[in-house]
C-alpha cells in the first residue's frame, strides 16, 4: 500500500516528540498500520535541537503544509486558538485529515471544525488533547460505547498536579515548581491556562461531550485554578485525612450536566489522591461497566507523541472508509447539529461537601455566630477546629461540612465575610468523595 504522508506543523515539545517516535518506531508502526507513515514536510518557525531534520522538507510557513497536494494528514502542534483554527480549516478545505493535540482549539472551535470536516468527509483526531498519552478519548468513545456514562472525574492537568505534588512533598514555592514544569515542557505557552484551570476546563469540555453526546460548551464550564492554594491548606487537609488535588468533574444528573474544574480535598485512600507529579488519572463510571480508571503521563514530549501517533495509525486505517461509517468525532452521530436536551447546570446547583478556613478575632461568641450563619443556610458542620492564634490576634478556624448546595454555601460565605469578627476572605475548597457520590 502507498505510505501515508504526514505534514507536521509546529516543532516544539510535542512536534519534536512526534517526529522522533515516528522515526524510531517506524517499522512497528508500519506493521500495525499495514502501511508506512512518513513525514513528508514540517512547518516550523525554527529547527529543533531535539530533532535530526536531515533530508526532511522544512518550510517556515505552516499554511504551505496545509495546501501541499502530496500530504494526506496535517498534524497541528502549534497550539493556541486563532492561527491553529485557520490552519486546521485550511487543511480541511484542502481535503486533508487532521490530527491535533490542541484542546483549546477543540473545546472552543470544535463544533465549527467538525462541521467543516464532516462536509469534506475528513477525519479530525485529537487523542493527545486530553490527558496526554492516556488513551482516554478512545476508551470513552469506543471502549465504553455500550454504557450510559454517569460521571467522569479526574486529574487532567499535568502541570497543576506536578505543582501540587512538589509543594506538598517538598514544601517548595508555587512559582519555583511551575518554572520546573515549564522547563520540562509540561506547561502551556501561557501557564495561567494550567494554574487557573482553563486547560483542565478545555479537556473536561471535550470529555463531557464524548461522554454524554452534548455539543462542546466550554463557555459554560465552571473554572477555578490552584493559584490560591496555600501550603497551610495543603498541610491542614493532610491532617484531616485528605490530599488537595485539582479535579475536573462532570456528572449527569436528572436536571442536566455538571461541568466543573476546581481544587478539591480528596480522601487519602481514594485512587485520585494517589496520582502524583505529571501523571493524570480519569475515573469514568458507566452504568454497565461500573467504575473504570485510566492512568498515565498527562504531558511531556513522548507521552503526548504516543497519542498523536496512535491517531495517525487510526487515520492510516480509516482514511479509506467512507465518512458515514467512521466513529463520529464526538462519539455520537448528529451531535454537530446540536443536542441541547441535557443543559450544563449552573455551579450554584451542585451539591458537595466543603472545607472552610476562616481567620477570626479571638473574642467570645465568634464560634456561635459562625455556627448560626451556617445553620441558617442549612449547612451541617462535620468538624470544627479552632487553631492557636498565629497571626496577631487572629485565630484560624477550620470547618468541614456535610454535603450542601453551592448556592447555600455562597450565601453563608457572604454572610461570614460580612461579620466584624472575621478577617479577610473565607477560603473554601470543595471536598469530593467521588466513589460514594454515584
Ligand atoms: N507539552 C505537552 O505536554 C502537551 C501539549 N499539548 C498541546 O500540544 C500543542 C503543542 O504544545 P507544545 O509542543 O508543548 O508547545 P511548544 O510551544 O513547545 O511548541 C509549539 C511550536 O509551534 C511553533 N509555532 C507556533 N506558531 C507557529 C506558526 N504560526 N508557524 C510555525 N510554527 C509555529 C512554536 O514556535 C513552537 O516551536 C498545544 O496545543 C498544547 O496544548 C497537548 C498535550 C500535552
Ligand atoms: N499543559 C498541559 C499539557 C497537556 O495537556 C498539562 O500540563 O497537562
Ligand atoms: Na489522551
Amino acid at each position: 500500500m502507498e505510505p501515508v504522508k504526514v505534514g507536521i506543523c509546529g516543532l516544539g515539545t510535542v512536534g519534536s516528540g512526534t517526529f522522533n517516535v515516528l522515526v524510531r518506531n517506524a517499522q512497528d508502526i508500519e506493521r500495525r498500520a499495514g502501511r508506512a507513515i512518513v513525514v513528508e514536510q514540517i512547518g516550523a518557525r525554527r529547527d529543533s535541537p531535539q530533532v535530526d531534520l536531515t533530508g526532511i522538507n522544512v518550510t517556515r510557513d505552516v499554511f504551505e503544509v496545509a495546501r501541499n497536494p502530496d500530504i494526506d494528514v496535517v498534524v497541528e502542534l502549534i497550539g493556541g486558538y486563532d492561527v491553529a483554527r485557520e490552519l486546521v480549516l485550511e487543511a480541511i478545505r484542502h481535503g486533508k485529515h487532521v490530527v491535533t493535540a490542541n484542546k483549546a482549539l477543540i473545546a472552543v472551535h470544535g463544533n465549527e471544525i467538525f462541521r467543516a470536516a464532516a462536509e469534506q468527509g475528513v477525519i479530525v483526531a485529537f487523542e493527545a488533547a486530553v490527558a496526554g498519552g492516556i488513551p482516554v478519548i478512545k476508551s470513552l468513545r469506543e471502549g465504553l460505547g455500550a454504557n450510559r456514562i454517569q460521571w467522569v472525574a479526574g486529574i487532567i492537568n499535568g502541570t497543576g498536579n506536578y505543582i501540587l505534588t512538589h509543594m506538598r512533598d517538598e514544601g517548595r514555592a508555587f512559582e519555583d515548581v511551575l518554572a520546573e514544569a515549564q522547563a520540562l515542557g509540561y506547561a502551556e505557552a501561557d501557564p495561567t491556562f494550567d494554574v487557573e484551570g482553563i486547560d483542565a476546563a478545555h479537556k473536561l469540555t471535550i470529555l463531557a461531550s464524548i461522554a454524554y453526546g452534548v455539543p462542546l460548551q466550554f463557555e459554560r464550564a465552571y473554572t477555578e485554578g490552584i493559584s490560591r492554594i496555600t501550603f497551610d491548606d495543603v498541610k491542614q487537609a493532610e491532617a484531616l485525612g485528605y490530599i488537595i488535588k485539582h479535579l475536573g468533574i462532570s456528572k449527569r444528573t436528572d436536571d442536566g450536566i455538571e461541568l466543573r474544574v476546581h481544587p478539591a480535598l480528596v480522601p487519602k485512600e481514594q485512587l485520585l489522591a494517589n496520582v502524583h507529579g505529571v501523571k493524570n488519572a480519569i475515573e469514568v463510571m458507566g452504568d454497565a461497566v461500573g467504575p473504570t480508571l485510566y492512568y498515565g503521563a498527562g504531558a511531556g514530549a513522548e507521552p503526548t507523541a504516543s497519542a498523536v501517533v496512535a491517531d495517525l495509525l487510526d487515520v492510516a486505517r480509516d482514511m479509506a472508509t467512507h465518512h458515514d461509517y467512521r466513529t463520529p468525532y464526538l462519539a455520537f452521530s448528529g451531535i454537530v447539529e446540536g443536542d441541547e436536551s441535557l443543559p450544563i447546570l449552573p455551579m450554584e446547583n451542585i451539591v458537595t461537601a466543603y472545607y472552610l478556613r476562616l481567620l477570626a478575632v479571638d473574642r467570645p461568641g465568634v464560634l456561635a455566630r459562625v455556627a448560626t450563619i451556617l445553620a441558617e443556610q442549612g449547612v451541617s458542620i462535620e468538624a470544627l477546629i479552632q487553631k492557636e492564634a498565629t497571626e496577631g490576634e487572629l485565630v484560624p478556624i477550620i470547618i468541614t461540612t456535610h454535603r450542601t448546595r453551592e448556592a447555600n454555601m455562597n450565601e453563608a460565605i457572604r454572610q461570614l465575610e460580612a461579620l466584624a469578627d472575621i478577617a479577610g476572605p473565607v477560603t473554601r475548597i470543595r471536598i469530593e468523595h467521588l466513589d460514594e457520590n454515584v
